[in-house]
């Protein structure tokens, strides 16, 4: 027993951080099969043994039973929504009207507007524990039994830290082209875009449909968190990457609005070579004093806003 027990830490401590390498990172270590062999190997071990079984056992990702209906989550701290800008002029706007709300330049940070769905996970000393849509922004619906099954989220993170970080749940391109392409070989409707098929995908009460549907996240700001040392948006983006969480590669520093705006439109035409879809650039006040100094509106923050592309013409 205690030989099982060992070979089965180890075999769950393993396969996660293969895991960790894989979708985390995007730098795996070793071949699938290595993977898969150790897989199997920790399958027919927990069935020998389930009581050994790990909570954050890879093989724990799909629960079991569809759930009956969604429990509704009250978010503490509401999950907010941007103001827009649509060109480099109302940037402009944006940083004059940040300027006079601080009395000095900010500096900003730049990151892709990820096409999915708004989520926002809990983990209380390292484990995940609650996950749930942004819903109306103080009211969302428990989808933990779906966010399990993603496999670029950690079942528990580096530390056994409490803390909660909200993210972008997205299905990449590809896997999108692939689930139409099922349905329309079964003629069923197809999903109009990845934005729906993932909001779709999450809304199941059965996790086995969102374990089919390969979806990611990326994870872009910190709740209530214990270090106190963070003090800008940026620190707290590496913090994320510290526990072991997915952020976006593509997020970029800018010392003034100027260089924002050179970032902005040069995602223009890049983002149709990127394997998700974005519909624009979160721009944020980096420090994390000056964002509480120029805090919210009734339902946006003051230190940030989202730079649209303009929509695309649908070719029918
Ligand atoms: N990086 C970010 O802050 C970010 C990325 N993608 C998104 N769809 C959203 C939405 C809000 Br609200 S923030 C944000």
């Amino acid at each position: 027993m205690a030989e099982a027990s060992k070979r089965i830490e180890e075999l769950t401590n393993k396969l996660n951080r293969y895991a960790y390498e894989y979708y985390v990172l995007d730098q795996p270590t070793v071949p699938d099969e290595t993977y898969d062999t150790l897989l199997r190997e920790l399958i027919e071990l927990e069935e020998a043994h389930p009581e050994l079984k790990q909570e954050d056992s890879p093989t724990q990702r799909i629960g079991g039973e569809p759930l009956e209906q969604f429990r509704k989550v009250r978010h503490e701290v509401p999950m907010m929504s941007l103001g827009n800008a649509f060109n480099a002029e109302e940037l402009r706007d944006f940083d004059r009207r940040v300027q006079d709300g601080l009395g000095h330049k900010p500096s900003y940070i730049c990151e892709l507007k990820i096409d999915g769905l708004a989520v926002t996970l809990k983990y209380e000393e390292g484990r995940f524990v609650l996950g749930a849509t942004r819903g109306d922004g103080t009211t969302g619906e428990d989808i933990t039994h779906n966010l399990r099954t993603i496999n670029s989220i950690p079942l528990r993170l580096k530390e056994p830290v409490t803390m909660e970080v909200r993210g972008e749940a997205f299905m990449p391109k590809r896997s999108f082209e692939r689930l139409n392409d099922k349905k329309k070989e079964q003629e069923e409707q197809p999903f109009a875009n990845p934005r729906n098929a993932a909001a779709g995908s999450l809304r199941q009460l059965d996790p086995k449909i969102a374990a089919d549907r390969h979806l990611d996240i990326f994870i872009y700001s910190i709740g209530q968190y214990p270090d106190e040392s963070l003090t800008s948006h940026s620190g707290s983006l590496r913090y994320a990457e510290e526990m072991g969480l997915r952020t976006n590669p593509e997020t970029k520093a800018a010392a003034d609005i100027e260089e924002v705006i050179e970032y902005c439109e040069s995602w223009l035409e890049k983002r149709h070579e990127l394997q998700y879809e974005i519909d624009g650039i979160v721009v944020k006040v980096d420090s994390l004093e000056d964002q509480e100094q120029l805090g919210f509106t009734a339902k946006s923050p003051r230190w940030a806003t989202a730079y649209k592309f303009p929509a695309e013409e649908v070719v029918t």
